[in-house]
């Protein structure tokens, strides 16, 4: 697929950027166009592999921004990006839209830009172009507190609504222990850049090198095609380790010898990736379709192994539309298996959510309630006998 790619925030410019990062290293050619969005300009500065003129500050004239980020206030972060609607559709308008296939928004919902710049730019695209436009977003972990937790629980209803998938990420289920914040997005990054690249970089090969098993755009943008919220899953195998993966067959035309893994490892792999940590823990049976795609030289990929494993994850995801193929990457030291479980509505962390949001809303009504009537009991003396200067 070729995508036009959006970083919306922080953390969404810090994926984007992975992304073009994993993309360079694996040789991929997927995010077509790339731009960043932010209300702080030193966050704009951080992306290695973004170019400087498809960095976009936005809201540096705002009086609650002014260039510094909007404090993680989500409605600030939509006005601020309503407000400079033009600037942004300015350098919309430079992107080559007949050049891709979709356009991927990516944004923590956590934070103020990300969840309320991120849905207005949406709906700009979506009145803008005809090509589906898609949400990558992070759902913040419990330990970040109410206020994120508010933000994510609102911005989701937005995004859900206004984009064609939103494929999420929870910050909760990544976390590891003994890392630093920063070590621990570092790694997160990384984990869902491979993901993701490797899922939407499928079908980017020119036509004259598809093969029969090959899987092409159309299949990725049918199985997202349900709406909804989405989870990936991985797992890769290391080719170079003689770990007893690989069996050797020799091919019917030739009378070659290659490496291949035979069907029940292949199926092994897409279990393994199922049943690994996805980037939104969910119900695998709850998914309205799902899709796997094998990365790695087609000569380890058979047509068998590619079947059995559709059919074990129809049976897992209880549903008859399952697609899978490969993605040829004959330079590849790797065989890994992305599986894209589309419209999952069981998925425990998003109440979760929902609940810690709830709770913050009504501490956040409490307090505002009651403020005033603290501040003027704080400056008041007991008998009120005291009057200001002016
Ligand atoms: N996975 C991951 N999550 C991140 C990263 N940085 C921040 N987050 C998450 O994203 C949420 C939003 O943080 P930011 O992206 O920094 O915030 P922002 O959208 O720029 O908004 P403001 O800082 O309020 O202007 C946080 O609450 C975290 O949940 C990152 O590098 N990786």
């Amino acid at each position: 697929m070729k995508l036009a790619t959006i970083g919306v925030g922080n953390a969404g410019s810090k994926i984007i950027d992975r992304m073009l990062e994993f993309e360079n290293e694996t040789g991929r050619d997927l995010c077509r166009h790339v731009m960043v969005i932010n209300t702080a300009r030193t966050d704009l500065a951080k992306p290695k592999y973004v170019p400087e003129d498809r960095r976009v500050l936005i809201g540096d004239t705002h009086q609650k921004a002014k260039g510094h980020g909007v404090g993680g206030d989500g409605e600030v972060g939509a006005e601020v990006a309503k407000n400079d609607i033009d600037e942004i559709r300015r350098v919309f308008d430079d992107v080559e839209i007949h050049e891709v296939d979709a356009i991927l928004v990516a944004a923590g919902l956590g934070g103020g830009t990300g969840s309320g710049a991120g849905p207005v730019v949406i709906d700009e695209l979506q009145k803008m172009y005809d090509e589906p436009v898609y949400g990558l977003g992070v759902l913040p972990g419990e330990y970040e507190g109410g206020r994120p937790a508010l933000n994510a629980a609102r911005s989701l209803q937005s995004f859900v609504t206004k984009v064609d998938n939103f494929i999420a990420f929870d910050n909760d289920a990544w976390r590891s222990r003994g890392q630093t914040v920063e070590e621990g997005y570092e790694q997160m990054n990384r984990e869902l850049a491979t993901r993701i690249v490797t899922l939407l970089a499928a079908g980017e090969v020119d036509d004259s090198d598809v093969g029969e098993n090959a899987m092409d755009s159309s299949d990725i943008m049918r199985t997202l095609d349900t709406g909804g919220v989405s989870s990936i899953g991985y797992a890769s195998s290391d080719l170079d380790k003689p770990d007893g993966l690989l069996s050797k067959y020799k091919t019917k035309d030739k009378d070659e010898e290659i490496n291949s893994m035979d069907a029940a490892k292949i199926k092994g792999l897409v279990r393994r990736a199922v049943n690994s940590r996805l980037t939104l823990p969910c119900e695998v049976s709850s998914a309205d379709r799902a899709l796997i795609i094998f990365a790695g030289p087609s000569s380890m990929i058979s047509r068998k192994g590619i079947e059995s494993a559709r059919e074990w994850l129809e049976q897992e995801a209880d549903t008859v539309e399952v697609l899978a193929g490969d993605d040829p990457r004959e330079d590849s030291d790797t065989l890994a298996a992305v599986v894209l479980l589309s419209n999952v509505t069981e998925t425990p962390r998003i109440k979760e959510i929902q609940n810690q949001a709830v709770d913050a809303q009504n501490k956040i009504a409490e307090l505002d309630a009651v403020r005033e009537e603290e501040i003027t009991s704080l400056i008041t003396d007991d008998d009120n006998e005291l009057d200001p200067i002016v």
